[in-house]
């Protein structure tokens, strides 16, 4: 499956909204996402610098005794929604990234070059959506799809371990960036048809919550 890479570089520095750029920008993310649901953006303005530094914290971080880690768990029964989740009660959860998709509105992605991500085509298989170095790869939620009345489709996907990084007993590391609206903004279907009611994005995020955790 070829899921198109943007360029939003016109955009990222400022350019001006109605310049041609931008324009084009704009028509090649809309058909990237109508079409998958994902893509990836390059020049997309965070350092790589910023993004390897994450990484290694995030290394030093596992590292670390489970007593340690256990100081910033996620708590279980409140509404905050970070922190450490141990491996034990992430598979009870999220069945440790078999097929699920995202909640929010949009969800940004950095991969290391293990690779494992894998997006449901169209066709009812899964393919491979291997890391683009410097890119993010950009995905839709299921809040976004409500709220585009389905137009952007939220893309089922699931991250499999390959045997031979099994084998090697190799470390897999992403970073990835659920945004979410503000608590209180209401999200109303954008074409005006009213196919989801309202609702506002805590509301429903709590409804996802309840049924996960
Ligand atoms: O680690 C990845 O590549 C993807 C993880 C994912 O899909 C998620 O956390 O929602
Ligand atoms: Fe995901």
């Amino acid at each position: 499956m070829n899921i198109p890479t943007v360029d939003i570089g016109c955009y990222v520095t400022g350019g001006d909204l109605q310049s041609d750029d931008v324009k084009q920008t704009v028509k090649l993310l809309h058909e990237a996402i109508s079409e998958h649901g994902f893509c990836y953006l390059k020049n997309h303005g965070v350092p790589r610098e910023l993004v390897e530094n994450v990484l290694k914290s995030s290394r030093q971080f596992f590292k670390l005794p489970c007593s340690t880690k256990l100081q910033f768990a996620r708590p279980q029964d409140s509404d905050k929604n970070h922190g450490w989740v141990d491996l034990e009660r992430e598979r009870h959860g999220q069945l440790y990234c078999s097929e699920h998709s995202d909640y929010g509105s949009i969800t940004l992605l950095f991969q290391d070059s293990t690779g494992g991500l894998q997006i449901l085509g169209k066709d009812g298989e899964y393919h491979d959506v291997p890391r683009v170095p410097d890119a993010v790869l950009l995905n839709i939620g299921d809040l976004m799809q409500r709220w585009t009345a389905d137009k952007y489709p939220s893309t089922k996907h699931r991250v499999v371990v390959a045997q031979d990084a099994l084998e090697r007993r190799q470390d897999r590391q992403s970073i990835a960036f659920f945004v979410q609206p503000d608590n209180d903004a209401l999200i109303t279907c954008l074409d005006g048809s009213n196919k989801y009611p309202p609702i506002t994005s805590f509301d429903y995020l709590m409804q996802r919550y309840g049924v996960t955790y």
